[in-house]
């Protein structure tokens, strides 16, 4: 086997920051004959390479890292080869005289690729990496980063395409990604820094792969993160109080006229809302919008219950339904508590809230949370709402009915639930919402799920609607939400008179409200003779319902709806 002699020496060249010492070196290095020069005090500064030719034509590459305290490297020949041509860097920048690693990367490029790199290991977010510190520009560095990301797999196609990370070894990735992103949003790069004058030899390839490409790549779908929904809890404190604290805690209330704004501009002004800035909702006047992710673990206000964390989708149902102060209300699935906390606001603790739920963990919640919440005027129930007996509430003016469903609007994957949890939980929903569409004396019913599948929404209002529509129609939400614009689905002769949210568009979870209310006869109105023959008519229903739900359980022996 033939042995290779490797001639190795080593230099301490004072420094390399003068375009002779480079020549100098590469020249003696090349007329020693040294395969691997090992050089201290270069006194470059950073981690890199770079291809450097003797007066002959000879390449050698010079690897070097280092910082204040100390700095060396290494040096070796390389094989002539075409592509070295082009990764010949000039010795010294013509307009600044220094040597291009001299000039330091732009403060904003060198943050951007380190919060980018951040970014990829999923440490956090942009917007909160960006503005958690204090970095100046912060808002030039988020639009940066945004381009980065947004054009994330075009600007990393043509990255790769050019072959750039291979032929400039030790070229910072994120930065080449922060730094194209910078080129296809100006045009060209400007500034003497290494990074940039290496990636400027590659301008035009990248620039014609954008070109070619940045139409075909599928839109990458955006993450929507939803503002921090907050609900002024008016058992506790009035709007004035708690937006005086919130002033006092450095928040800026941006007050727009609701006359003269779109419900369009009002998202477009929710999407811009950062920093100590809030508003108020567009439709709920008790619900504020703040920046997303805003934590108020440290907010008075928050300690003391005078507002509460709650998403507008959850805050719809209460506010579709319009109930008055002196109403009496049974919520049929209450626990934690949410809306029925609000809606002791809502009537101000006069008339009465029958809260039930058949989960004895939860229930302890709702008693806990009512009670801090100063919701007086509910009373609380461990019970099962479908075994609750309608002529034992002959006042009952309203039912809320938000029962356990697949949570599809709230995250949960929709290709993750079997399709028998889906007709499991649609013949449950079915059953408690004739059930309470059998109260002899309410007048409105609202449904509602944190679920976007047509099984638990559209069905169940329609199989409802097939049995009492002599008795019940939908009622008009629109009127309540000016600029709506997501309802129920098309292949429903109702669709328009449903609410669905719609995360992209609303800003908030994926929701469903249905408001049935009683048609103008009530039974009430009706001679004693038919209100009784309504009556067994009711319990008839009622006794079939509850049959055919049973049956079904038992035949298919599925897993119990949960929440
Ligand atoms: C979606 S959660 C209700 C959330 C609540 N409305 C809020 O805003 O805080 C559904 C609740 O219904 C309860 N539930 C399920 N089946 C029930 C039944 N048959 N009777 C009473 N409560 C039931 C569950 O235990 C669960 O707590």
């Amino acid at each position: 086997m033939e042995r290779k002699n490797i001639r190795i020496g080593t230099w301490n060249v004072q420094t390399l920051r003068s375009e002779q010492k480079v020549l100098n070196l590469v020249e003696d290095v090349d007329s020693k004959r040294i395969d691997i020069m090992a050089i201290q005090e270069t006194h470059y500064h950073g981690t890199g390479s770079e291809y450097l030719k003797t007066s002959e034509g000879k390449t050698y590459v010079l690897y070097y890292t280092g910082d204040e305290e100390s700095s060396g490297g290494a040096m070796e020949f390389k094989e002539e080869d075409d592509n070295h041509e082009m990764n010949q860097l000039p010795m010294k920048d013509k307009r600044t005289g220094k040597k291009p690693h001299s000039i330091p990367v732009p403060r904003l490029f060198k943050l951007c690729s380190k919060i980018l790199c951040r970014y990829e290991n999923k440490e956090g977010s942009l917007k909160n990496m960006v503005y958690s510190a204090k970095y100046p520009h912060r808002d030039s560095m988020m639009a940066l980063l945004s381009k980065t990301v947004d054009q994330g797999s075009v600007i990393k196609s043509a990255l790769a395409d050019s072959k750039i990370l291979e032929k400039e070894p030790g070229f910072n990735p994120y930065l080449a990604q922060v730094l194209t992103a910078e080129l296809l949003t100006k045009g060209c790069l400007q500034g003497d820094c290494k990074p940039i004058i290496v990636l400027r030899k590659y301008e035009d390839e990248l620039l014609e792969h954008y070109r070619k490409n940045a139409k075909k790549m599928p839109p990458k779908k955006k993450k929507v993160l939803f503002p921090r929904y907050v609900r002024i809890n008016t058992l506790v404190a009035s709007a004035d109080d708690v937006h005086n604290h919130l002033a006092e805690e450095g928040w800026i209330l941006y007050s727009y006229k609701k006359e003269s704004v779109t419900y369009d501009d009002y998202l477009d002004l929710v999407e811009n809302l950062e920093g100590s800035t809030y508003m108020e909702d567009y439709h709920i006047p008790e619900l504020l919008v703040f920046p997303p992710n805003t934590s108020f673990w440290k907010s008075e206000p928050y300690k003391e219950n005078a507002i509460v964390l709650m998403d507008k989708a959850s805050c719809l149902p209460v506010f579709l339904a319009s109930i008055k102060p002196g109403y009496n209300i049974i919520d049929g699935c209450a626990a934690p508590g949410n809306k029925t906390s609000y809606m002791a606001a809502t009537i101000n603790n006069t008339g009465s809230i029958t809260a039930l739920d058949n989960n004895p963990e939860r229930f302890k919640t709702l008693n806990k949370l009512v009670q801090q919440r100063g919701a007086t005027c509910v009373s609380t129930l461990l019970e099962d709402f479908t075994k609750l007996d309608p002529d034992q509430y002959p006042d009952v003016r309203c039912i809320f009915l938000d029962p356990t469903c697949t949570g599809s609007g709230v995250g949960f994957h929709q290709d993750k639930i079997s399709e028998q949890r889906v007709w499991d939980l649609s013949s449950f929903q079915s059953m408690v919402l004739k059930h309470a569409l059998s109260f002899p004396s309410v007048k409105k019913v609202i449904y509602s799920t944190c679920s976007v599948m047509v099984e638990e929404n559209e069905e169940v209002v329609k199989k409802a609607l097939d049995m009492y529509q002599h008795q019940f129609k939908l009622g008009n939400i629109k009127k309540r939400l000016p600029g709506w614009k997501n309802f129920g689905s098309e292949d429903y002769s109702f669709s328009k008179k449903i609410c669905k949210t719609n995360p992209d568009v609303d800003k908030c979870q994926g929701f469903f409200v249905a408001k049935f209310v009683r048609k103008e006869k009530s039974s009430e109105e009706m001679p004693n003779s038919s209100a009784q023959k309504e009556g067994e008519k009711r319990k008839e229903q009622f006794n079939e319902i509850s049959d055919t739900f049973s049956s079904k359980k038992k035949k298919s022996k599925k897993e119990q709806p949960s929440s």
